[in-house]
């Protein structure tokens, strides 16, 4: 049979073999707050390299060392960080995979000694700190930020980046009017809402040909809050901006109750997908090669993000083509077992 999963898809001349992503998924195993790759790093990316994942997503990046969750995440806010990444890009793609990276900055989730930052100085819940809102000058600075980490991704061989939209870090937050409550030109209306990650893609975009995932949460799970219907405008403007694809999560950008369940995110993704006629990646409690398969036929995503399905079982991609009934190229190393 031939199947989606394992189909190649391309975009922006970048093949993958499959449609397989790693999702982006913090370590926290950076040493001495220097947002340097460990070795454990190298051991995790290239494990699932090895097990046949198209696209491996190196976990949420900081560009600005103050944008990180924590103390122990990576981070791309220096050129010295491009060597680590170079190094691991070359091992990843050396066992057929391509690689990405995701660019983040945590605003007022971050968890950190000294200022936060946030498009307005409200905490996420009573034991955060109570961000600074941001300056016009904070603002550009962490656009330039986006930027110049785009950069450095380029320079290290990254096929693909990947902004975090998501999650209630900071561009969720001025994306959301349950986090932005601005009154100049970056809060407001929608359009002024999406100014920030607006400026954000048009100046990765100045450093960045190649292809542009952007993660959202399609739904704030709050009656004033946004829902996947406000995310196709949102999708609609991304691909006027040369956007690839919207990669579809949801939640986290207040304190809510989410009821979970097998693909809880992909109507999200459906409905973006075909309301902004945009490429999709679907995510979340996708476990099975057949509930991944279902969702690309039946259109509701291009791509099928796995996330703690891989922390149990890196040769998942092994797992899903035999309950799907078909052979996969196995490391050569490994082919009296696969
Ligand atoms: C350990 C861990 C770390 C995560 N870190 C990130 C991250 O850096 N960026 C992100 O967008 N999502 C992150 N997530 C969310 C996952 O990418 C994914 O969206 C979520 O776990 C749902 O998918 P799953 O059911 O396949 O695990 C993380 C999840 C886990 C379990």
């Amino acid at each position: 049979m031939k199947t989606a999963l394992f189909s190649p898809y391309t975009v922006k001349g970048v093949t993958l073999k499959n449609r397989i992503v790693m999702s982006p998924m913090c370590m926290y195993s950076s040493h001495n707050e220097d947002g340097h790759l460990q070795d454990w790093h190298m051991t995790h990316y290239v494990s699932r390299a090895v097990g046949q994942v198209g696209l491996i997503m190196v976990e949420a990046t900081a560009v600005q060392p103050q944008g990180r969750i924590s103390p122990q995440d990576l981070g791309i806010w220096s050129d010295n960080h491009v060597k680590g990444f170079a190094e691991l890009n070359k091992q990843i793609k050396a066992h057929g995979a391509k690689s990405s990276i995701q660019l983040a900055h945590a605003g007022r989730k971050a968890m950190l000694d000294g200022d936060i930052f946030a498009p307005s100085a409200l905490p996420f819940n009573e034991k955060m700190k109570t961000p600074l809102e941001m300056t016009k000058a904070d603002i550009n600075e962490t656009i330039t930020a986006f930027a110049d980490g785009s950069k450095r991704a380029k320079d290290a061989g990254f096929d693909i980046i990947e902004l975090h939209g998501a999650h209630g870090y900071l561009i969720n937050e001025f994306l959301s009017p349950l986090t932005n409550k601005r009154e100049d030109e970056f809060g407001g209306s929608t359009e002024n809402r999406y100014r920030f990650l607006r400026e954000i893609i048009e100046a990765v975009k100045d450093v960045w040909e190649g292809p542009l995932f952007v993660r959202v949460s399609a739904n704030d799970y709050h009656p004033e809050g946004l829902t996947d219907t406000d995310y196709v405008t949102y999708a609609k403007w991304m691909k006027d901006q040369g956007v690839d694809l919207i990669d579809v999560s949801s939640g986290a950008v207040v304190p809510a109750a989410i009821d979970v369940y097998p693909g809880y995110q992909v109507g999200f993704s459906e409905t973006i997908k075909s309301g902004a006629e945009i490429d999709t990646g679907a995510v979340g409690l996708i476990t099975s090669g057949l509930q991944a398969e279902e969702i690309l036929r039946n259109n509701r995503a291009d791509l099928i993000f796995v996330a703690r399905e891989l922390l149990r079982n890196p040769y998942w991609a092994r797992t899903a083509a035999k309950e799907l009934g078909v052979e996969i190229e196995s490391p050569k190393q490994y082919d009296r077992a696969w």
